[in-house]
């Protein structure tokens, strides 16, 4: 709406659109900048309440004037409030009847300038604010049979409120500097992705033991980023086309994240162990086969849904899988490409230990760090064990005692580690001294059937030689008869 009014022109941005029912995202962002944007700070601000914001929503004042400065054009917004005529039902409108706006107002010889680049200005930055602003969420898939009931879509959230980051995080820390560069060259790529014609994604692979700290590490990455995070579980899918609804209805910066994907492309559920393998391997395989056929349908749909992603939205998105077992994986779905980087969450080792003893008991320094790093190296324990066994159970627990119980913990895993070795190994032997004595059984057998073959043949030839030389002389009584 522009009217003219002496030399200046105004423009007003109401708070509601359509009749009132919706909310104008400009008003919003115009709103965020005006309180936020130190070129043009309202001096009386109101705090709002808002379901939607992590902070305060800060706004300027009714009735407050602030000066802006663009380009070396001085421009002027008001914000207004009137009563409403008409108090109409009014879904969305403020419930007192009130309706605010804001009026931008400038010398109409910048007219060109104000409308074509500072509107867009403040509207970009105030959008911006208010996703930095916004609370993040946590998106989970749900049924599809559930996507048209009502006002449950494909996707259902909650806030995300997860404490992991970047700093509590253990692991080594040159690999933790090389994760965080990558996500910031990630995140301001806008352009350069733009450049070489790629989308504006970057899918990552985390592996390793459980309770290494992929998940947490997906926490991290959110909240490094301020990313809403989309929780796909995969087995809930039914097909192809729904995955690919799925992943089509996910908003620019977010991270998609499949966990377990080896499990949730796993038909079969759980393997069958070792031994149970070697007896009935045969009647096995027909089975297997098939689950083989379905995993592998399964994980091409995958590839394609991905793929089809990567180039059907534009926007800052990342894709993460996490899996135990990297070997299991088709490598088809982690080339590069797909999954741009791979990174591996292992065992607790001295540098990881020390983050955790920092986090958990304020320590940097203690008599028996040298103990611990010789057992960290030579056992595997899991972060989330040294982070158990180092939490202070009590008040009067102190980092001394805790300290001296992950050296105990970590011997008894030593302990422990060893014996499972040893059994194993025993069972290995035994399993192979099954298999050789079955083959010597099997051999035996073969040997002794044709020990009776051959017997059997012999004896058969013999009786035919002695038939044959009965006839024989039969023939020549009957001839000497003649
Ligand atoms: N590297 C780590 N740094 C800090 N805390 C960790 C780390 N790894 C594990 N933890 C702690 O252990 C708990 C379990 O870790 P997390 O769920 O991240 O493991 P995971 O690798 O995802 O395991 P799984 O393979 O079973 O899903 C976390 O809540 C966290 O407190
Ligand atoms: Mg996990």
């Amino acid at each position: 709406m522009i009217g003219w009014v002496s030399l200046y022109v105004h423009i007003k941005f109401n708070e509601y659109t359509d009749e009132g029912l919706k909310r104008s995202d400009n008003y919003d962002a115009i709103r965020n900048y005006l309180s936020t944007n130190s070129a043009a700070r309202a001096l009386r601000l109101k705090a709002d309440e808002s379901k939607n914001s992590k902070a305060l929503v800060l706004s300027i004042d009714d009735h407050e004037e602030v000066e802006d400065v663009f380009d070396g054009v001085k421009v002027k917004w008001y914000s207004s409030v009137k009563e409403s005529q008409t108090q109409s039902s009014g879904y969305g409108r403020s419930s007192s009847g009130e309706r605010r706006f804001f009026t931008l107002t400038f010398h109409r010889r910048h007219r060109g300038m104000i409308i074509e680049s500072y509107i867009t200005h403040v509207l970009r930055e105030g959008r911006e604010i208010g996703l930095r602003n916004r609370e993040r969420k946590l998106f989970t898939n749900n049924s599809s049979s559930e996507w048209y009931a009502w006002r449950s879509g494909k996707w259902s959230n909650v806030h995300f409120h997860h404490p992991a980051t970047f700093e509590t995080l253990a692991m080594d820390p040159e690999k933790k500097e090389r994760i965080k560069k990558d996500l910031i060259k990630f995140s301001k790529g806008k352009d350069y992705y733009k450049k070489v014609g790629k989308p504006w994604k970057r899918g990552y692979l985390l592996f390793g033991p459980p309770g290494t700290g992929k998940s947490t590490m997906i926490s991290a990455i959110a909240n490094f980023l301020e990313y809403d995070v989309y929780d796909l579980e995969l087995t809930t899918v039914k097909d192809n086309s729904e995955l690919k609804k799925l992943l089509l209805d996910t908003k620019g910066k977010s991270i998609i994240v499949i966990e377990d994907i080896d499990c949730s492309l796993d038909l079969t559920g759980q393997r069958k162990s070792k031994k149970e393998e070697d007896e009935d391997e045969e009647e096995e395989d027909e089975e297997e086969k098939k689950k083989e056929e379905e995993k592998k349908k399964k994980m091409e749909g995958l590839l394609n849904s991905i793929d089809g992603l990567w180039s059907a939205c534009s926007d800052e998105k990342i894709i993460i899988f996490t899996t135990n077992f990297v070997d299991k994986l088709d490598p088809a779905l982690i080339r590069r490409g797909r999954m741009d980087n791979h990174i591996e969450m292992s065992y607790c080792r001295f540098e990881a230990f020390k983050v955790l003893a920092k986090n958990y008991l304020e320590i940097e320094t203690h008599e028996l760090y040298g103990e611990i790093e010789r057992l960290l190296e030579e056992t595997d324990v899991s972060p989330a064990d040294v982070a158990e066994t180092l939490m202070p159970k009590s008040d009067e627990e102190d980092a001394d005692v805790c300290i001296k119980r992950l050296v105990k913990t970590v011997e008894e895993e030593k302990e422990k580690a060893k014996k499972l070795a040893e059994e194993e190994e025993k069972s290995k032997a035994e399993r192979q001294e099954r298999r050789r004595k079955k083959k010597e059984e099997a051999e035996e057998k073969k040997k002794k059937k044709i020990e009776e073959e051959d017997k059997k043949e012999k004896s058969e030839e013999k009786d035919k030689k002695v038939k044959g030389s009965e006839e024989n002389s039969d023939l020549h009584e009957s001839n000497g008869t003649n």
